[in-house]
C-alpha cells in the first residue's frame, strides 16, 4: 500500500515524464518540418539555378523519363535528326541524366581538344560494372589514377611500335591463312560468309599476340572452345552497346523486368572464367620472363605476368590482367572486323572500284608475290577505301560515351557536371553541312590534293571524320587497327576477284546496318570468290 505522499510523488513522476515526452515529440516533428522544409528549399534552389542555365537547345521532355521514349531501336539516326532540328550540340534529358550529342567538327574539336579535361571521363553504367571489372580496364574506366596507370601499361608496354613490330611475322601468317581459307572455298565453288572469315582473321590477330596462338585454326584449343569464346565475347559486345533503362531510371533496376542486368552479370561471369583460365594455364606454363631480349618475344600476356604491381606490390592483380585482357580482345576484333566486311560489301558493290583498287595493287605489288605490309603505305586508293568506308560505316555509331567531369561552357551554353556526351561519328560522316552526296561511296573524294602526299587514315586537323577518336582518350590500337585492316582488305582484293552470289547484282548487296556497340551489316556479307594470282602463291 502506498502512502499519499507516496501516491502524490508517483503521480508527479508520471505527469513529468510524460511532459518530457510531449517536448520531446514537439522537438522531433519540428525537426523533421525543418528538414523536409530545407530539403525542397535545396531541391528549389537546384531547379531554380538549373533554369538559369543556358543549355544547349533539344527537343521538349517528357516528365521522368524526359527524351527516352524518343530513342527508338537506331538511337544514332534519332540524335542525328535532332541535331539536323536543333543544331549542332543537343541537349537531352534521359530519365535523370543530363546529355548532349553533336554532329559537328568544330564542336568535336572543342570537346575532344580545347576541353579534353573536362570531357575525358566515362559513365559508371552498370555495363562497364559487370562486363569491364567494376569499370577497372582503360576503355570504360572514369577519368582518375586507376585509368591512367592502365593506360600507360597499354602504350609503354603492350603497344609500342617495337613491340608490335616484332608480331609482324604473325601477322603475315595470319593474313596468309585468311587467303587460304577463301581459296579453298573458292576451288570448292561455294559462297564465301566473310563475316565468318574476317571475324577469325582479327581474332587470330589478336588472340596470337595476346596469348600467342590462334584461336581458329591448327593451333586452337579446339574449335567448339573457340566458337563459345567467339560467341560469348558477341554477346558481350552486344550487352555493352545496350541503352540500359536502368542506367537513366534508378528504379528500373529494382525489378530489372528485362532481365538485362541479370544477363551481363551472367555474361561478366563467363568471359572472366575464359580470362582466368588463361592466366591460370599460363602461371602454371612458368615461362622464363627474364632479359630485355627476351621481353620483345613475349605475348601480352607474359608481359602483363611479368610487370610489377600498383603500390609497390611486386606483381599486378589478377583483376587488372583479365581487364586488360578483356579491353584488347573486345577493342581491337569486332572493330576491324566490322570495318572489313563494310569496305568488301562496299567495294563488291561497285565494279568500278574494285577496279581501281586492283589496278593500284598489281602497280605497286604486281602479280608475283603476296602483299606485304611494307607495301600498305604506298597503297594510296586502298587507304582512301578505308577513309571513306570509316566516313559512312564507322566501326561504332557513337565514340565510346565520354562525361563531364565539372561544369563547364561549351560554344557559349552550360553544360553541367556529369553530362553525358554522345560524339556521333556516324551522323559526322553523313552530315550534308559537310560532305556532299552523303549516301554515295566514292573512296575518290579523299584523294589528297598535293600529288604524292601519304593518304592518313586517323582524323586530320579538319575533324570531318573520326575512326579512332582524339584527345586523352584516343583508341592507343590506331597503328595496329589500321594495320589489321588495310592487310586483310590488300590481301583479298589482290588474290581474288569478287562477286555477289548467283542471281545477285553488286548494287543488291544490301547496307543495313544494326545498332550497337560496334555496327555491323544487318546481314553477313556473302560473296564468291576468284582466284587471280598464280597458284602457288595461294599455298
Ligand atoms: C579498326 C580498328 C579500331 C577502331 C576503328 C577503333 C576505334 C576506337 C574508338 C572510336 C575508340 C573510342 C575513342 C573515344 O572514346 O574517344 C577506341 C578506344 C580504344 N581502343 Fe580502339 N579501335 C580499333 C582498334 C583497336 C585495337 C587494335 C586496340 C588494341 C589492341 C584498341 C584498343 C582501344 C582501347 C584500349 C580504347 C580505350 C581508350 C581509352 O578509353 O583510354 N583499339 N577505339
Amino acid at each position: 500500500m502506498f502512502t499519499s505522499s507516496q501516491l502524490r510523488l508517483r503521480t508527479y513522476i508520471a505527469y513529468s515524464y510524460h511532459k518530457d515526452m510531449e517536448v520531446v515529440a514537439v522537438v522531433v516533428v519540428f525537426l523533421c518540418v525543418a528538414l523536409i522544409f530545407f530539403s525542397k528549399l535545396l531541391l528549389l534552389r537546384k531547379r531554380f539555378r538549373r533554369l538559369q542555365l543556358r543549355l544547349p537547345p533539344g527537343p521538349p521532355r517528357w516528365p521522368l523519363v524526359g527524351n527516352l521514349p524518343q530513342l527508338g531501336p537506331r538511337p544514332h539516326r534519332d540524335l542525328a535528326r535532332f541535331c539536323s532540328i536543333y543544331g549542332p550540340i543537343v541537349y537531352l534529358r534521359l530519365g535523370n541524366v543530363d546529355a548532349i550529342t553533336t554532329d559537328d567538327p568544330d564542336v568535336i574539336r572543342e570537346i575532344l581538344l580545347r576541353q579534353d579535361d573536362a570531357f575525358a571521363s566515362r559513365p559508371r553504367t552498370s555495363a562497364a560494372v559487370h562486363l569491364a571489372y567494376g569499370c577497372g580496364d582503360v576503355a570504360l574506366a572514369p577519368m582518375g589514377p586507376g585509368w591512367k596507370r592502365m593506360r600507360r601499361i597499354c602504350m609503354e608496354h603492350l603497344l609500342t611500335t617495337r613491340r608490335l613490330d616484332s608480331f609482324a611475322a604473325q601477322r603475315a601468317q595470319e593474313a596468309q591463312h585468311l587467303v587460304g581459307l577463301v581459296w579453298a572455298r573458292a576451288q570448292a565453288r561455294e559462297p564465301i560468309n566473310l563475316r565468318e572469315v574476317l571475324g577469325a582473321f582479327s581474332m587470330n590477330n589478336v588472340t596470337r599476340m595476346l596469348l600467342g596462338k590462334q584461336c581458329f585454326g591448327s593451333e586452337s584449343s579446339g574449335p567448339s572452345e573457340a566458337t563459345e569464346f567467339m560467341r560469348i565475347t558477341h554477346e558481350l559486345f552486344r550487352l555493352l552497346g545496350v541503352i540500359y533503362l536502368g542506367d537513366y531510371l534508378p528504379f528500373w533496376r529494382r525489378f530489372d523486368p528485362t532481365g538485362c542486368e541479370r544477363k551481363m552479370r551472367e555474361v561478366g561471369e563467363r568471359v572472366d572464367e575464359f580470362h582466368q583460365k588463361i592466366i591460370e594455364e599460363r602461371k602454371k606454363g612458368e615461362k622464363d620472363m627474364g632479359g630485355d631480349d627476351c621481353k620483345e618475344e613475349m605475348d601480352f600476356v607474359d608481359v602483363l605476368l611479368s610487370l610489377p604491381g600498383g603500390n609497390g606490390k611486386d606483381h599486378m592483380e589478377d583483376v587488372e590482367i583479365k581487364a586488360l585482357i578483356q579491353d584488347m580482345i573486345a577493342a581491337a576484333t569486332d572493330t576491324s572486323a566490322v570495318t572489313n566486311e563494310w569496305a568488301m560489301a562496299e567495294v563488291i558493290r561497285s565494279p568500278r572500284i574494285l577496279r581501281k583498287v586492283q589496278e593500284e595493287l598489281d602497280t605497286v605489288v604486281g602479280r608475283d608475290r603476296m602483299v606485304a605490309e611494307s607495301d600498305l603505305a604506298h597503297l594510296s586508293y586502298l587507304r582512301c577505301v578505308v577513309r571513306e568506308t570509316f566516313r559512312m560505316h564507322p566501326a561504332g555509331p557513337f565514340l565510346i560515351p565520354h562525361e563531364s567531369i565539372v561544369p563547364t561552357k561549351l560554344m557559349g551554353y552550360d553544360i553541367p557536371a556529369r553530362t553525358r556526351v554522345f560524339i556521333n561519328t556516324h551522323a559526322l560522316g553523313r552530315n550534308p553541312r559537310i560532305w556532299a552526296e552523303v549516301d554515295e561511296f566514292r573512296p575518290e573524294r579523299h584523294w589528297p590534293e598535293e600529288a604524292g602526299r601519304r593518304v592518313e587514315i586517323s582524323h586530320g586537323p579538319d575533324f570531318k571524320i573520326l575512326p579512332f577518336g582524339a584527345g586523352k582518350r584516343k583508341c592507343p590500337g590506331a597503328p595496329l587497327g589500321t594495320a589489321m585492316v588495310l592487310m586483310g582488305l590488300a590481301r583479298l582484293f589482290h588474290s581474288f576477284d569478287w562477286a555477289p552470289p548467283d542471281g545477285l547484282r553488286p548494287e543488291d548487296i544490301d547496307t543495313e546496318e544494326v545498332y550497337g556497340m560496334t555496327m555491323p551489316k544487318a546481314q553477313p556479307l556473302i560473296a564468291v570468290a576468284k582466284p587471280r594470282l598464280p597458284p602457288h602463291l595461294y599455298c
